[in-house]
């Protein structure tokens, strides 16, 4: 019997300024997976040895630098994770998947969380294994090993989310280097060798409501930033009054974006951050002159302006004024020598979704 379904996830912007590691929005720019498996259709897809073949739409990010080989791919070796673990090695003979992606490749918007839950969703569908979404989440949360892009990319809309503190055993499971979580020793070749079941529950988030007129524009710059080297510019400590300082504004700023009409003072203000955007200049040239450059007052219409995830992008929340807002971002970018590009997107309340064919 020939199986086909569609896997649809979004995009996201992660932190929302002092909301590290916690706060993700789901916006509307999809990674789409189409899949067929025809068991019949053998003669395509024997020439990979997980038989799956793979294309990338001409339009998508990434078409000519990803892997299409499915054990180096991170959408469907993330898949054959999810697979090995429950005793399944390959594909279904004759699978072939048309990825469409238009989420730029480390720029913060979430490009390796879309592609890890839409790579988690496609495992769960080929292999049959009707996993929840939460257990899904802690599939991905062993590959991408923040929640709060992974959340909102597959439970959509304005997500807050935490790990729970592990057992000993539980930690020597996630702890594994990703190295071996993706990868098979041999450099490609399936071993046999079965990987550890997630821990369970390892994540837990809650939606929050999202004030129907706040848009989202994202300004991103024509560079690459990769997460890790983000993160890794990061202090090891901080000071009680800086971490302070970020919990009181999230604590007000999860509220603030709710209400309907939304207060653009108090949600500038709750947007200021300590934790990350200080340290991340030093990857993002103007990026201090960018956070300043736009306010209510200068531009009304605007609420707030922060780094989306790891950056380059900046998001700035609006309710109008958005083309004279992103041309300001655009502008002050330009003074660096960069260029730029810009989205007006609107948050993803749906989430992820597979719809059978
Ligand atoms: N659709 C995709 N297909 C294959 N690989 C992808 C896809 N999206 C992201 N990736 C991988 O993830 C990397 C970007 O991840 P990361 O540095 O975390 O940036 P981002 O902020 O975009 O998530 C890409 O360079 C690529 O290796
Ligand atoms: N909290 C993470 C978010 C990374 O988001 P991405 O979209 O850049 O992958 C961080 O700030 O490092």
């Amino acid at each position: 019997m020939v199986r086909k379904f569609e896997i649809k996830v979004p995009a996201s912007s992660a932190n929302i300024g002092p909301g590290y590691d916690v706060l993700g929005i789901g916006l509307s720019l999809y990674l789409t997976l189409d899949v067929s498996i025809d068991p019949k259709d053998v003669e395509e897809t024997n020439s990979d040895p997980n038989n799956c073949k793979l294309t990338y739409t001409p339009e998508s990010e990434g078409f000519d630098s990803v892997p299409l080989e499915s054990d180096k791919n991170l959408i469907t070796k993330t898949a054959l994770y999810v697979l090995r673990c429950n005793d399944i090695r390959t594909f279904p003979t004759g699978t072939k998947i048309i990825i469409d992606n238009p989420i730029p490749l480390g720029r913060g918007l979430g490009s390796s969380g879309a592609a890890v839950v839409a790579g988690v969703m496609l495992g769960n569908e080929v292999g049959q294994l009707n996993f929840s979404k939460q257990r899904m989440l802690d599939y991905c949360l062993m590959i991408e090993r923040h929640p709060d892009n992974i959340s909102a990319a597959m439970m959509g809309g304005f997500v807050g989310s935490f790990l729970r503190d592990l057992t000993p055993q539980e930690v020597e499971r996630r702890e594994i280097p990703l190295s071996e979580v993706l990868d098979t020793p041999s450099g490609g070749d399936d071993t046999g060798l079965t990987p550890p079941l997630p821990p369970t529950l390892i994540s837990r988030f809650i939606k929050y409501n999202w004030s129907e007129p706040i848009r989202c524009i994202a300004v991103i710059p024509n560079f690459e930033v990769s997460t890790a080297d983000s993160r890794g510019v990061l202090p090891k400590a901080y000071t009680v009054q800086d971490l302070v300082f970020n919990l009181q504004r999230l604590a007000v700023l999860t509220t603030a974006l709710t209400q309907n009409p939304p207060n653009p003072e108090l949600i500038y203000a709750a947007m200021q951050d300590r934790v990350h955007q200080p340290y991340r200049k030093t990857l993002i040239p103007g990026l201090p002159e960018i956070l300043q450059s736009v306010t209510p007052k200068t531009h009304p219409g605007l609420l707030g302006i922060c780094l989306s995830g790891a950056g380059p992008t900046i998001l700035a929340l609006a309710t109008d004024n958005f083309e004279d807002i992103a041309h300001e971002i655009i502008n002050q970018f330009s003074k660096k020598h960069i260029s730029c590009n810009w989205k007006l997107l609107d948050v993803a309340n749906e989430g992820s979704t597979v719809i059978k064919k």
